[in-house]
């Protein structure tokens, strides 16, 4: 079963400087929530928001039944959140293989292997297994961030701006794989995004921000609309 994230009235500070004020996002569940917004607006501060990095001043976070305010990273983890970080933070020392392994550490013993859904995916990870994360190709490293993500077995599934410096054949590849999580895992999937094409053909809700605040939410079709597109243009 797939399970609600709900993000209600959020605030966030770096010391003195506001980054969110008020944020609310509620991905469905089994759907494709997309946020985009220019740089420095506030996306990245709302996933680790979500995922406990980052400690909010105001509001909460409920992931299906459970509060997730005072929860710390490790435990959301735990409870089916999967994070693929922006910049991807992979191992570059360890391989492939050890780069998957890592998503073991909150798992049971029984759990402790890497769902072969994962290498159909994307079979250049099977391909790649001895080599060192490092030697992948941006590209490559992105694909081995989301599969460590899933090892996990999340329920929702958070990325920070999957397709940045990827080339375009690989971002046909992630649109495809969170199209399949969503539609056969029944994954509830959040992503922070630039890149308005992207977003327009996977996502299915999108809010748009602007100085850390939403100034719009709808279908994905809406970043055809004037007045969403100004909050997007540099
Ligand atoms: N660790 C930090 N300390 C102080 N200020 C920060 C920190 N991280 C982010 N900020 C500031 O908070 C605001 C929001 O940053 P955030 O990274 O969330 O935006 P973003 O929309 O994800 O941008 P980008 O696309 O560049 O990642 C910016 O003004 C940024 O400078």
């Amino acid at each position: 079963m797939s399970t609600a994230l709900t993000i209600s009235n959020i605030d966030l500070h770096y010391g003195a400087a506001q980054a969110l004020k008020r944020i609310s996002i509620t991905c469905a569940p089994g759907r494709i929530t997309a946020v985009l917004g220019r740089n420095g607006v506030g996306k990245s501060s709302t996933l680790r928001a979500v995922t406990g990095i980052n400690h909010i001043s105001a509001g909460e976070i409920a992931f299906g039944s459970d509060t997730l305010r005072k929860a710390p990273p490790y435990k959301r983890a735990r409870l089916g959140i999967g994070y693929v970080p922006q910049g991807r933070e992979i191992f570059p020392l360890l391989t492939v293989k050890e780069n998957l392994e890592t998503g073991y550490a909150g798992l049971s013993r029984g759990d402790r292997n890497v769902p072969a859904y994962i290498f159909e995916l994307f079979p250049v990870l099977k391909s790649m297994l001895n080599r060192r994360g490092g030697d992948l190709s941006g590209g490559q490293q992105q694909q081995l961030a989301i599969g460590r993500a899933l090892v996990t077995r999340p329920k929702v599934l958070v990325l920070d701006e999957p397709t940045e410096g990827i080339q375009p054949s690989i971002i046909k590849d992630i649109g495809r794989a969170l199209q399949f999580l969503r539609d056969e895992k029944g994954m509830t999937i959040l992503l922070v995004e630039q890149y308005l094409d992207f977003c327009r053909e996977i996502a299915d809700d999108i809010y748009v921000m602007d100085r850390g605040e939403i100034m719009h939410n709808g279908p994905a079709a809406d970043l055809d609309r004037a007045d969403v597109r100004q909050h997007l243009m540099v």
